[in-house]
């Protein structure tokens, strides 16, 4: 009997990018589906100004220059502008922080989202930027929108959990979480971000966290959480799992007084989604921050 095999006995399946990986838990079983389904006017009409879709806030001043009169027919179309043009320049603060970085570097976007802040960083940097996100949805439109733009060899989506990524240990110059750090255990985020970067490499987070002088989350902060299925942390979690993991902050920016005016604009829009007021209250009462933190790698 001959048992010898020739490479035409087997026939290879072609690697399709339906492979999904199973959610780790759960949890983030319910999470990828909430993104899956997620299609909100107010994601959506902002990223059609650009063609850069974001998943998080704004901040800055509103141009109400820009805006002009409320009865002008154009008023609604303004708006939206004004809005993405705030939650674009949120990106650029973030960006910005990622320090110089070279165009043979490689970036990592733990929590991805639609994928405008990869397109923003690699037209900044030039560089490859690598995007994890649970959502088999938001990562085929990211890829899409990175093949539209003729920036697939730099820009790539893919459906993985950001705790346990493919990357090598120490490719990554610089990582950060763009509002999606609160999906996810900070010592298990910070421990797989501090694997991925280079030694003196820079994480960055803008984020949404509970202020621990106001002493445990308030009724507004619970209400954000159980609109979007997250567990927003305190202030205080972010310093102590950033330490255990080699990460020290370099800057701790309290970018709460800058997304005010995005959620005053929001609130009198037509795209409200009715979390306007938990934002507004929790940053006015002063149990919500807007916080910015730049972290070295050591
Ligand atoms: C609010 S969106 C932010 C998206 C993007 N950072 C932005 O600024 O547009 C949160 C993102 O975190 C992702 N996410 C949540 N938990 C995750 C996990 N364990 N692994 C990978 N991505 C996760 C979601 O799939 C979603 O893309
Ligand atoms: C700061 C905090 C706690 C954020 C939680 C994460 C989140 C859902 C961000 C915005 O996503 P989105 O842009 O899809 O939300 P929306 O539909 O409200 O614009
Ligand atoms: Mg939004």
């Amino acid at each position: 009997m001959d048992l010898s095999v020739t490479s035409t006995d087997f026939t290879v399946a072609a690697p399709t990018s339906a492979f999904i990986p199973a959610p780790a838990t759960p949890y983030q079983g319910d999470i990828a589906r909430y993104w899956d389904h997620e299609a909100r006017p107010v994601n959506l009409r902002l990223g059609d100004v650009d063609g850069l879709y974001h998943h998080h806030y704004g901040i800055g001043d509103v141009d109400h220059a820009a805006l002009g009169d409320t009865e002008d027919s154009a008023y609604e179309k303004k708006l939206i502008a004004e809005l993405h043009r705030l939650e674009s320049a949120q990106a650029d603060v973030l960006l910005h922080h990622l320090g110089s970085i070279g165009r043979d570097d490689t970036l990592v976007d733990a929590g991805c989202g639609r994928g405008g802040s990869m397109v923003m960083a690699h037209q900044r940097f030039g560089c490859k930027v690598e995007g994890v996100t649970l959502s088999a949805k938001q990562a085929d439109f990211a890829n899409q929108r990175a093949r539209e733009l003729g920036i697939e060899d730099s820009v790539r989506a893919r459906v993985c959990n950001m705790l346990n990524t493919p990357f090598e240990t120490g490719q990554a110059a610089a990582s950060w979480n763009n509002e999606s750090s609160m999906y996810v255990d900070l010592h298990d985020l910070f421990a797989e971000h501090s694997r991925v970067l280079a030694v003196g490499g820079r994480y960055v987070t803008i984020t949404g966290c509970w202020n621990p002088r106001y002493g445990q989350p308030s009724k507004w902060v619970s209400q954000i959480n159980a609109h979007f299925e997250c567990n927003i942390h305190s202030r205080r979690e972010y310093m102590r799992a950033m330490a255990d993991n080699r990460l020290v902050p370099q800057a701790v920016i309290d970018l709460t007084p800058e997304t005010l005016p995005y959620w005053e604009l929001r609130a009198t829009s037509s795209l409200v989604t009715g979390i306007e007021e938990a934002f507004i209250n929790s940053y006015k009462d002063g149990s919500f921050q807007y916080v910015l933190i730049a972290a070295d790698r050591v």
